[in-house]
């Protein structure tokens, strides 16, 4: 199995960069006892400013090719953290790669959304691109500690 994110943007030295650095390494750490791998993030820049038309391009060759496409859209499903967390280790079960994929400031072209295996909302409000990075890496570890039992994630 492995596990990708594939976002658009590059995240310069800040806040939300040293966020995701930590929670990744958190991840790598809690995940390893549980076969979980490290997540490998990628990131992309449409240089000629093509659109969405053309990030979705990128996006989608950015994934590796069978993996679970999950891509983080307002318009999706609300998962609990203890649903989100029974998902990530079923397709662990299964040997089944995924690739979260966040858009830009436009969004995920329709086209390339309706290639989603799974559209993932973190409620119905946007949110910039660079902090929907921080929650997914904060919410790939909390279902590393619920999956390892630990008690950072109380509800
Ligand atoms: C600034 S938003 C783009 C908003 C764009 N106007 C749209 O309609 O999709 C950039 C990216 O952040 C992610 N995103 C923003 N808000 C989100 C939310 N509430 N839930 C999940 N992902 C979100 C999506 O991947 C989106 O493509």
């Amino acid at each position: 199995m492995r596990i990708d994110i594939a976002a658009m943007g590059r995240m310069k030295t800040s806040p939300e960069a040293a966020l995701v650095a930590d929670y990744l390494d958190r991840f790598a750490k809690t995940g390893r006892a549980l076969g979980l791998p490290p997540v490998q993030l990628t990131e992309l820049d449409d240089r000629k400013g093509g659109g969405m038309a053309a990030e979705a391009e990128l996006l989608g060759r950015a994934a590796p090719p069978g993996a679970l496409l999950v891509m983080l859209d307002e318009r999706g499903e609300q998962p609990t953290s203890p649903d989100f967390a029974a998902r990530l280790a079923r397709h662990r079960d299964e040997a089944r790669d995924i690739c979260f994929l966040i858009g830009g400031a436009d969004g995920l072209d329709p086209a390339l959304r309706a290639r989603a295996d799974w559209q993932i909302s973190f409620g119905r409000m946007v949110w910039p691109h660079m902090l929907v990075r921080v929650m997914l890496a904060e919410q790939l570890y909390r279902a590393a500690t619920i999956l390892a039992g630990s008690p950072y994630h109380r509800a």
